[in-house]
């Protein structure tokens, strides 16, 4: 089954032509990669998947994205999309407040759970993200006092929080050493159980290690799409071979 169908996607950034006849399907509970070199649109078709793409001026999108079946762009509950995608970004972004008050922020402003439901719920996106164990004993210290990695499962379990059923990843290890990069990666193995989630991946490597599906972008196209090994083993355009074999990108 599908999460996501996306048919013949165009975006232009004012004349920039960002996404060319964009048709893929996205199917749930599996990781999709996106992979590419610099500048070929995978952030953009990320960010088209919640409707980021909308706060950017002069931005103009034609074609369609279906998640369950509705068309997004036709439907005006922007927030309530958001909330249904969460999204985790290259930099770990935590709120300058406590780790606590990082994961339950989302479900207080929500303004309908208790303090015991909200605590639970912290304590399982923590876990879910596979920090519960190193920060249970310092949920109210600063946000800011833990290391890269730990801030960027810190964002995870913030967006875990709200139940999303799908999560965007875009590069979300790029800034992360290789120790706490595997986590993140052993994570993902979890994580897919739960939820879609689609990475934007420079590394090749990451997309062979976490990927069952991968995307293969370029200048704005997509190239190929197909199972991760499938792709990486036998590639059908010469692009694509290029780009998995390290002769550029
Ligand atoms: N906000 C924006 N305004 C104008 N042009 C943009 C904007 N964001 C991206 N672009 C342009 O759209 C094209 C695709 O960019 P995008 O960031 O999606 O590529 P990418 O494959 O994710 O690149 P990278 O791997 O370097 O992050 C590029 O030509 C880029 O310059």
């Amino acid at each position: 089954m599908n999460k996501f169908n996306i048919n013949n996607l165009d975006l232009f950034y004012g004349e920039t032509h960002a996404l060319k006849n964009i048709s893929l399907n996205i199917p749930n509970r599996q990781v999709t990669a996106l992979i590419g070199p610099s500048g070929c649109g995978k952030s953009t078709l990320l960010r088209t998947l919640n409707r980021m793409n909308d706060l950017v001026e002069n931005v103009k999108i034609t074609g369609d994205v279906h998640f369950d079946g509705n068309d997004i762009y036709q439907d005006s509950d922007v927030t309530a999309l958001r909330m249904r995608v969460g999204m985790v970004f290259q930099k770990a972004n935590p709120f300058p407040m406590s780790i606590y008050e990082n994961v339950a922020f989302g479900l207080k402003a929500q303004g309908n759970k208790s303090k015991d439901e909200i605590d639970a719920i912290v304590e399982e996106s923590l876990r879910g993200a596979a920090l519960w164990d190193e920060v249970k004993d310092r949920l109210n210290s600063d946000a800011f006092g833990l290391s890269g990695g730990q801030q960027q499962r810190l964002c995870i379990a913030r967006a875990i929080s709200m139940e999303p059923e799908v999560i965007l990843m875009d590069e979300p290890t790029s800034a992360l050493d290789p120790i706490a990069t595997h986590k993140i990666e052993e994570l993902m193995d979890e994580l897919r159980k739960k939820f879609t989630i689609v990475i934007v991946t420079h590394s090749m490597n990451q997309a062979k290690r976490i990927a069952d599906k991968t995307a293969f972008f370029w200048m704005g196209e997509l190239v190929e799409h197909n199972d991760t090994a499938e792709l990486f083993n036998n590639p059908v355009d010469q692009r694509t071979q290029g780009y998995v074999s390290g002769e550029f990108g």
